[in-house]
């Protein structure tokens, strides 16, 4: 039984939009029911009274409810959804002005009027729910006392007429003040939670992507050869001699050398390449698109800038080296081979004198 009810508030729901689009189609699905339904209870009463005007205008609000389900179902896109809500916003809207003129059931017609702004509130948002409620409000005050004499008009007394307008400013004002807060705490979550969502992929010191964030660029990449079978190339960057520089200038110096490498790094590197700090002293890049020749070719031209290139740490100038290991990414060398044969190469490199460019398929044995 419940089954096919979760299915049918679940239906147009989609992983891949927000949470809050995701809950207005909820809402929108429960709502056109639940109109839906009542509309077609009261028509059904409406006309076995024979009441047929009256009987008329439910059911056809009855079937506008269900149009508007379908449509927003049927045709996923966010320009439907918009259609949808504001057919069922215009139908509440039509259909309570209606229970005003009529007085619907012994003049308890209007009572149905402060379902309006809540409803137009969540569905419409602030702004155009507000606008929308003003010119339903000004639609009522018309009613109300535009047609005093009319024979179409159920009568009301002054009293009655002034405290419905005055208790429904009163909820709609509620309302508009509830949407308002509840967007800012919507918006204000989403900004902590994509805040935070950064900080887990960044390193703080350097600000370029950290290991998880690198890590996450590499399953990406990976799925992207394995889809289009172009390679590319890993490779890790080791400070030479980075130990000294703490213990001669201080790890705080330290912190600013490697602040600075990673500039360099950065600006030398081309803006599809990536960049991440891969632990303490070490630097990964992923050029992607690149084969093992082009990586060392770039990483070439990103050593001597470095070596060339003095650094400025509390007004002194000091010159700094790094060593760097390479390896490119195949099907036959999936991405941890390619980082562990890049960490053999970038080994070599050091042992070999450092400041130097290693490409894994130079290595003696792998
Ligand atoms: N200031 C600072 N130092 C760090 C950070 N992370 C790691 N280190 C230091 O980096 C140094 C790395 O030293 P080693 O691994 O011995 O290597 P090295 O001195 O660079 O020598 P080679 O790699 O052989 O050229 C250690 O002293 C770490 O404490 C950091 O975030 N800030």
């Amino acid at each position: 039984m419940l089954g096919p009810i979760k299915q049918y508030v679940l239906s147009g729901v989609n992983r891949r939009y927000k949470d809050e689009t995701n809950r207005r189609i909820m809402v929108v699905n429960l709502f056109a029911a639940v109109g839906m339904s009542i509309t077609f209870l009261l028509g059904s009463r409406a006309f076995i009274d024979g009441e047929y005007f009256l009987s008329t205008i439910l059911f056809s609000a009855s079937v506008i409810f269900a149009l508007s389900q379908r449509l927003q179902v049927r045709v996923a896109t966010a320009k439907a959804r918009t259609w949808s809500i504001t057919l069922l916003i215009f139908c509440l809207m039509a259909l309570t002005l209606l229970l005003v003129i009529t007085g619907g059931k012994d003049n308890t017609g209007p009572l149905w009027i402060y379902l309006v702004p809540p409803v137009t509130m969540f569905f419409a948002g602030f702004i155009r729910g507000l606008l929308a409620l003003v010119a339903y409000t000004i639609a009522c005050t018309i009613v109300l006392f535009g047609f005093n004499e009319a024979d179409f008009v159920a009568n009301y007394s002054y009293a009655f007429k002034t405290r419905l307008l005055y208790s429904f400013a009163t909820v709609t004002f509620l309302s508009a003040f509830y949407e308002y807060s509840r967007q800012k705490s919507y918006d204000t979550a989403l900004y902590l939670s994509e805040q935070f969502e950064r900080q887990a992929k960044h390193d703080h010191l350097t600000q370029l992507l950290n290991r998880r964030g690198a890590q996450q660029c590499l399953e990406r990449e990976y799925a992207r050869m394995q889809r289009n079978k172009r390679h590319f190339s890993i490779a890790i960057a080791d400070i030479d001699r980075f130990k000294s520089i703490n213990d001669s200038l201080g790890h705080e110096q330290g912190d600013e050398v490697l602040r600075q490498i990673s500039n360099i790094f950065k600006t030398r590197s081309r803006g599809q390449d990536v960049l991440a700090r891969w632990g303490g002293e070490e630097f990964m890049f992923i050029f992607n698109d690149t084969d093992e020749a082009g990586a060392v070719k770039a990483l070439e031209q990103i050593r001597a800038t470095l070596n060339n290139a003095p650094l400025n740490i509390n007004g002194n100038e000091i010159y700094i080296t790094s060593s760097f290991g390479v390896c490119e990414v195949t099907p036959d060398i999936d991405t941890s081979s390619a980082i562990r044969l890049a960490d053999k190469a970038l080994y070599h490199a050091k042992e070999h004198g450092r400041n130097l460019v290693c490409a894994a398929s130079t290595l003696p044995c792998r």
